[in-house]
């Protein structure tokens, strides 16, 4: 039998590349039907805009070469990033893949491609990949609520005239309870935003797609994923197979950093310890920092903090927190018992995986949303960019896994210490209802997101089905 060649068209940043590499890393796994050993994967790099993204991007090509796993590397032409929309995220990313077509198009014939699988936001190649007859999946790094309000938007610019950030009503997402319009992402708020017109094209754009492969677990977003399997989000359409493959998160080999904040949680009492981490780009000025602190040091929990500051001009990377401008003055000394506010990136895969850590105030990125529920641990969604606002919504309301924290977007997501203290004693004290229930939800989806990729659970199924589905179409389009 010979192999098909899958080939996979990341966004050109580090993260988006990393979960498309570990989806390509489970395409090659023998998932026991002998369809993975029948698959090559080969990533399309394309050269990021930035030299500091170029370098990040770089080293993790080489760490997953270096590391023999199989999954091939083809660097695409440099292209030229568009100029005049560099501060619209959204319309940059979208533009800047659209441009990556035509390599992407002689990429394909070079190497023989049985499949092409995207990012979601390079739904703009997929004409290239009609042309050639290529059968093409998009690849969705996000949840199955972002992806049905994605499918419904075209539907929706049609019924709600007003933009969502002047619209004080709720939003129909078939499969979540009424989302209200301050939890859809920020990014979808102006219709005149040229962000929110690519958002329109790229949810037109799924649906003309093979298949639409999801970093999910079909047991945690049950009621979404059957809403859009059931046609509920584009009514009169047949919506593209969906496969749940998740959680999609890169294990590795289990990481023993020596670092002071695991010895640290080595001395806590087990499940004691409330981690807050926010995120690639999460940082924190003055103002909040001195909100969280006062909830830390009221709350009496036990805390482990990576607490970031401001980028440095040019830059959108947080830096090494400055604690003594961060904090309130003695705060250090004062927690030290309990405490420890670690000022840069931390170990966070690790950090959950400990015995001690018995909550997470997350920024709501799904890769760390799925991280913690992997490990049972109950959150409190404190959403800052991206589609952090609808996930904590999610969590909130519909997974149930999370305690509410009021999040005022109108201050740049200002949250005052004493919500933030309620919310801590809340999910981390015995006493309150809705912190019990968040607990015990969570422990539930940490059997749910470990039994989905073993074998008969629900991803490992979707995986086999995704696979089937790339072998059938590779033997279709043979002459
Ligand atoms: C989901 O909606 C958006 C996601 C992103 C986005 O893009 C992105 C691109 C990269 O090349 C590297 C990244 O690390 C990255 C991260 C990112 O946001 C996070 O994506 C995660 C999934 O991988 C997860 O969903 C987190 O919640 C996101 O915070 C950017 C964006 O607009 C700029 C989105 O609308
Ligand atoms: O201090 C940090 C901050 C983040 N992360 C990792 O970075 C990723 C963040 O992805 P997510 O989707 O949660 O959010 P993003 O940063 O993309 O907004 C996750 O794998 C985290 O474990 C980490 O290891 N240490």
């Amino acid at each position: 039998m010979a192999s098909a060649n899958v080939l996979l068209l990341p966004e050109a940043g580090s993260g988006h590349l990393m979960s498309l590499i570990e989806a390509g890393k489970r395409l090659l796994s023998d998932g026991g039907d002998g369809e993975g050993r029948a698959l090559t994967v080969t990533v399309l790099v394309v050269r990021p805009a930035t030299a500091e993204s170029v370098a990040e991007v770089d080293a993790h090509v080489r760490r997953v070469e270096a590391s023999g796993i199989g999954v091939r590397f083809h660097r695409l032409p440099a292209v030229e990033p568009p100029t005049d929309c560099v501060d619209n995220v959204q319309e940059f990313k979208s533009r800047y893949m659209q441009l990556q077509a035509p390599h992407v198009k002689a990429a394909a014939v070079e190497l023989g491609a049985a499949a092409l699988i995207v990012d979601f936001f390079a739904t703009g190649v997929l004409d290239a990949a009609r042309e050639l007859a290529v059968p093409t999946y998009v690849y969705f790094t996000s949840t199955a609520g972002l992806l049905a309000l994605m499918l419904r938007l075209p539907a929706l610019e049609e019924e709600i005239s007003d933009d969502f950030e002047e619209f004080d009503g709720t939003v129909d997402v078939p499969g979540l309870p009424p989302v209200p319009a301050g939890s859809v992402p920020g990014f979808m708020g102006r219709k005149a935003s040229p962000n929110y017109t690519w958002f329109v094209y790229h949810g037109r754009r799924f649906m003309d797609a093979d298949g639409i492969i999801i970093n999910t677990v079909a047991e945690l977003e049950p009621g979404l994923l059957a809403a859009i399997a059931d046609g509920r989000c584009v009514p009169g359409r047949q919506v593209p197979p969906v496969y749940p493959i998740g959680p999609v998160i890169d294990l590795g080999v289990k990481e023993t950093s020596n670092e002071h904040c695991i010895r640290w949680l080595d001395a806590q009492p087990p499940a004691s310890v409330l981690f807050l981490c926010f995120g690639s780009m999460g940082w924190f000025d003055a103002a909040k920092a001195h909100e969280v602190a006062t909830a830390l040091e009221r709350s009496g929990s036990r805390f482990l903090w990576a607490l970031r500051g401001p980028p440095a001009a040019g830059s959108r990377h947080p830096t090494e927190a400055n604690l003594d401008e961060l904090l309130p003055e003695g705060f250090l000394e004062r927690t030290k018992e309990r405490g420890l506010v670690w000022p840069r990136w931390a170990p966070q895969k690790e950090i959950l995986s400990h015995v001690a850590v018995g909550g997470f105030v997350t920024h709501c990125g799904w890769n760390s949303t799925l991280e913690s529920l992997r490990h049972g641990l109950p959150l409190v969604p404190w959403p800052l960019y991206a589609e952090q606002h609808l996930n904590a919504f999610e969590l909130v309301a519909d997974m149930g896994v999370a305690v509410p924290l009021e999040v005022d977007r109108k201050r740049d997501n200002f949250v005052e210490a004493a919500e933030l203290e309620r919310a801590v004693r809340s999910l981390m004290e015995g006493g309150s209802e809705e912190g019990r229930k968040a607990r015990e939800k969570a422990a539930e989806m940490k059997a749910v997101c470990r039994n989905a990729v073993e074998d008969g659970g629900s991803s490992h199924a979707a995986l086999q089905r995704l696979r089937g589905a790339i072998r059938g179409g590779a033997a279709a389009s043979l002459p």
